[in-house]
Order: structure tokens, then sequence, then C-alpha cells
């Protein structure tokens, strides 16, 4: 998986990720109010207006990035509905040739993770039958756990080419009440980037980059720093950026000298650009989509520029 996914961030020039998590107060009126007339005011007709509003945003800014992720929590909350939409959503940016990183956050004892696994980027098997079902590329894990939790998906990045991003330094607030305890001498965050670097040693691919990243805020770039010097083959997947605060200034740490390591999220800065107060009447509600590339196109220059002071 990292390998097809430095590949599309060479091709793009851009280590952006857009998160796809809609929410209703950033749907167009328009696209709610068609929706609502095929689907009723419904989780349906909630969930099918996602992805009619997913689909332009993919359709404006496919060519400029290498990856999406989409936050299955935005989905799941509509129940059977809002999976059909992450399922399709999923489907649709595949087709553009899209990476996909279903923020999922999962984390469970073996026999459960097992089947958190099979759904998402594995196979299930029914029967002798096997189907993939969720078809991400890559998804996040939570690895409070401990190994024979992570164990069942780190088989299924082996056996089917894909990743995980697992949790090592969050970008919340409140993220050090936990991740910065002092454990044996050193910070559990830190104990955490030396464990998820070994897990990831059998994964490594051809760019000396695993499979196996960790997520890593771009609120707390100090410790990025430290992670990054900690975990020098792990890619990060770095939310944080834009709408929680963290500046292109935060991220110089999270790269390696090669210009690699990193991919920069943002889900509200990119696919709210049209309601964003800095934007204030410069779009119509038509015009979302357009402000979604505008916005993905000022973070590539911003993040170039992070770039440029680092090779
Ligand atoms: O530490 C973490 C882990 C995951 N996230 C997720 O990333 C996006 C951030 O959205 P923005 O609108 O760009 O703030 C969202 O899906 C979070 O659940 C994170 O923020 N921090």
């Amino acid at each position: 998986m990292i390998d097809r996914l430095i590949a599309k961030i060479e091709e793009t020039q851009n280590p952006t990720v857009v998160g796809l998590d809609p929410r209703l107060s950033f749907i167009p009126k328009w696209i709610k109010e068609e929706s609502y007339e095929e689907h009723g005011k419904t989780p349906k007709g909630a969930a099918k207006a996602f992805l009619h509003f997913n689909k332009e945003i993919i359709d404006a800014i496919y060519d400029l990035i290498p990856a999406v992720k989409p936050q299955i929590a935005m989905y799941e909350q509509y129940g059977s509905h809002g999976i059909d939409a992450y399922i399709e959503t999923i489907e649709y940016c595949k087709q553009k040739g899209l990476i996909i990183i279903g923020d999922i956050k999962r984390g469970d004892i073996a026999s459960t993770a097992e089947a958190y696994s099979h759904g998402h980027i594995g196979k299930v098997d029914i029967e002798g039958d096997r189907f993939e079902i969720y078809k991400e590329d890559s998804i996040t894990i939570n690895p409070y756990l401990g190994y024979d939790s992570i164990e069942p998906f780190l088989a299924d990045c082996s056996n089917y080419d894909k990743g995980l991003f697992v949790l090592v330094k969050t970008s919340n607030p409140n993220s050090g009440q936990i991740q910065n305890l002092e454990v044996g001498g050193i910070k559990l965050y830190e104990r955490m980037g030396q464990l998820v670097s070994e897990w990831g040693e059998g994964l490594i691919g051809k760019r000396s980059y695993s499979s196996i990243g960790a997520v890593v805020g771009a609120t707390h770039p100090e410790e990025a720093k430290n992670l990054r010097r900690i975990m020098p083959h792990t890619y990060f997947l770095v939310p944080g950026y834009g709408a929680q605060g963290g500046t292109a200034a935060d991220l110089a740490g999270c790269f390696n000298k090669d210009g690699l390591g990193a991919i920069i999220n943002s889900s509200r800065g990119i696919i709210a650009a049209h309601n964003d107060k800095v934007n204030q009447n410069k779009y119509t509600e038509k015009e979302f989509a357009q402000a979604a590339r505008e916005a993905v196109i000022k973070m590539k220059l911003d993040l170039q520029q992070v770039l440029n002071t680092i090779v």
C-alpha cells in the first residue's frame, strides 16, 4: 500500500489528504432539498445528500490529490443508509484513482479485530466464497489493546497489500492526559511510536517506508518532531491542520529529509471552504465544489513551502 500511496503523492506533487467528513450543515440547501424530496427528511435523505455532495467534491479535486480519508462516524450515525453512502463514496473515489484511508479507529480483542479487519481491508468468507466489503486501502486503528489486537490487521495488510495508520499522538487538546504520561522513563506516545515502528518492520516497501503508519497530530509539533526521529520508516497521517489550528509551520518536523514521510489531512477546511468566514460572499451555494478545489490548491502551495525548507 505504501508504495502506491507514495507514487500518488509524487504524481500529484501534493501530500494532501482530503477528509470526507460531510455534515448536513455543510451541504448546500439545493442538494438537501433534492434529496429530501426524493427520500424524505430521513436518514436515507441525509445519506443520499452526503453522497451527492461527496461526488461533486471528488469530481472537482481528484486530479490534485493522492488520497481521501472518509470519516466513518459521519456516515454510521445514519445507520444502514449512511453505511451505504460510505461504501459508495469509497467506490466512487477508487474509480477516480484515489487511495482511500478509512478513518474507522477500531481496536478490540483479536477474534473481534479479525472481523473488523476482514470487513475493511481483507475479505469475508461466506461458505468458501470470498467478498471484499468496504474496500479501503488503509484504515486507522486504536492500538491500546496491544499486539494481539493488531496482529489480524497486519495479516490482512500483508495478504492484500493494505495499510494501517495507528493512533500514536492524536491531535485533540487533551491527548496528553494519557499519551504524554511517563512509562518506564519515556512518554507513552514515544513507547507507542517504538511499538508501531516494530510492528511495521515486516511491511517495508520499495521506498523504505512501512505500510504500517502512525497518526500524529499537527497540533503537537514538538511531539511530531520527536516521533519523526523515533520512527524514520513510518509514514505519518497528520490531522489537525486548518480547522483545528495546525499551521504549515507546525508540519516541518513531520517530514523526512527526502520530502516524504507525511500526508496531511484537512477535512472541514476543504469540504466546507464555501462556508468559511474568510470566503464569505466569495462563492454561491452552487460553487461549493469550486471552493473546495481552490482550498486544495491553497493547501498544496502551503505544504510546498514547508517542503522547500526541508529538501
Ligand atoms: O488525532 C486525530 C485523529 C483523527 N482525526 C480525524 O481527522 C479529521 C479532522 O477533521 P478537520 O475537519 O480537518 O479538523 C476528523 O475526521 C477527525 O476525526 C483527528 O482530527 N485527530
